[in-house]
């Protein structure tokens, strides 16, 4: 029997998913040291200037370039001053000793690196430059008061660097989305069958960077699935659910949230993952709540997580997400669907389906280090052709 129902293409369920998803409005306060991975909820003012005052760039001999416009110049040298000191003041017609680092004396206007000098005391300088050689400015890369990293900026080590070295000591951070996981079905809450969606993608969700809890299994029943699904919007700002969403006599969600407005079912067409649906619920205090229904088969609600829920995480925390790709390292048959196979990356960074893939394996999948999307073009997809690739993270994680 052909299917009345036409598929929507991974793209279109994709965009459902992802319609009238907005950033999370929610902050918190961060130590520095915990703010890794975090988005910045509001501009960061620089407390202090970097440099936070003049130094040395280079060791050598600070000097008035004036006294040592037409080298060879020899000066006495009247003191020494290194990284941490209080700097001396510089007389007329002398030089100092300088090190990387340490403050530049007043009435110094240049450093002469030790290698264009003898050394020595008095010290003999062979080779001159213009004034402000070899020295860093006082706020000649961030100045006090102005605005060093904006609001939404993602905290990575180097931002971390710089907010340290402006004086911050603890950031306004987006508040990370809350993802719960429930899995539904009776041969899980029987025991009969292990609930191996729940840890799957709890995982997946904390390697994207968000928070992640499992809150199944839930037996099948519609109006204790409801109750269940209700209670779980209440501290979460996504719930993904597992299973009973076919078309079997107990599919549980289908059944509790088909007649529910702004809920979606139907066929996706890609293999895993026929069976999709999307939607959201109200928590008490007023917020949309998305809903993203994934078919229970293992494989199917790893990719369809992977496809769905990872771009709706990103909308979430409001980082960018734009699809990985990998070039093909072998030609792969395209169909009517899209295929969603397990793959292993070259060090060439080229992408090639595991050999023996059966489906529905789970050891496949174990094996696999990321899942690469074949189109669906109808025609062999060739080697060399970029498609997409599925992992949770790094390299699209959003949250540290
Ligand atoms: N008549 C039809 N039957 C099915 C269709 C269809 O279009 N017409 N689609 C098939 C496809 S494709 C898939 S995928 C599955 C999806 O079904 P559900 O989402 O309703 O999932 P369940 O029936 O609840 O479970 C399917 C399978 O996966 C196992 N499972 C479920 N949850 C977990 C879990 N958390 N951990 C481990 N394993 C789980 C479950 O025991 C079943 O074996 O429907 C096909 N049928
Ligand atoms: O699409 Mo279902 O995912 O074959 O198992």
């Amino acid at each position: 029997m052909t299917d009345p129902v036409v598929a929507s293409s991974v793209e279109e369920h994709r965009a459902r998913v992802l319609a009238g998803v907005t950033r999370l409005r929610r902050t918190e306060t961060l130590a520095l040291g915990d703010a890794l991975g975090r988005v910045l909820a509001a501009d960061v003012v620089a407390v202090r200037s970097v440099p936070p005052f003049d130094h040395a760039a280079m060791d050598g001999f600070a000097v008035r370039a004036g006294d040592v416009g037409t080298p060879p110049a020899e000066l006495p040298v009247t003191g020494v001053v290194a990284a941490g000191d209080v700097a001396p003041q510089l007389p007329a017609g002398a030089a100092i000793r300088i090190m990387t680092g340490a403050p530049v004396p007043p009435g110094a206007d240049l450093v002469v690196p030790f290698e264009w000098t003898t050394g020595g005391d008095p010290v003999r300088v062979l080779q001159t430059a213009p004034p402000g050689r070899h020295i860093r400015r006082q706020g000649e890369d961030v100045r006090a008061g102005e605005i060093a990293l904006l609001a939404g900026t993602r905290l990575g080590p180097a931002q971390l660097g710089l907010l340290t070295s402006v004086g911050s000591t603890e950031v306004s951070a987006c508040a990370r989305p809350r993802l719960a996981v429930v899995s539904t079905g009776a041969e899980l809450v029987e025991g009969h069958v292990p609930d191996s969606n729940s840890p799957t993608l709890v995982a997946a969700g904390r390697a994207a960077g968000v928070e992640a809890a499992a809150f199944g299994p839930v037996p099948d029943d519609p109006a204790g699935f409801r109750a269940q699904l209700a209670a779980v919007a209440e501290a979460a700002d996504v719930v993904v659910t597992t299973g009973g969403i076919s078309a079997g006599d107990h599919d549980v969600v289908k059944a509790a949230l088909r007649g529910e407005p702004g809920f979606w079912f139907g066929p996706v067409a890609m293999k895993p993952g026929r069976p999709q649906g999307c939607g959201a619920v109200v928590a008490s205090d007023g917020r949309r709540v998305p809903v993203v229904t994934l078919p229970g088969t293992p494989i199917a609600a790893y990719a369809s997580f992977l496809l769905y829920v990872v771009p709706l995480l990103h909308a979430l925390a409001g980082t960018p997400w734009r699809p990985a790709t990998a070039p093909l390292a072998a030609d792969v048959p395209g169909g009517d669907r899209t295929v969603v196979l397990p793959g292993v990356l070259g060090r060439d960074g080229r992408i090639r389906p595991l050999r023996g893939h059966a489906g529905h394996s789970q050891r496949l999948l174990a094996a696999a280090d990321a899942l690469l999307v074949v189109p669906a073009t109808g025609r062999l997809v060739p080697e060399g052709t970029a498609v997409e690739v599925l992992s949770p993270g790094p390299k699209e994680d959003l949250h540290a």
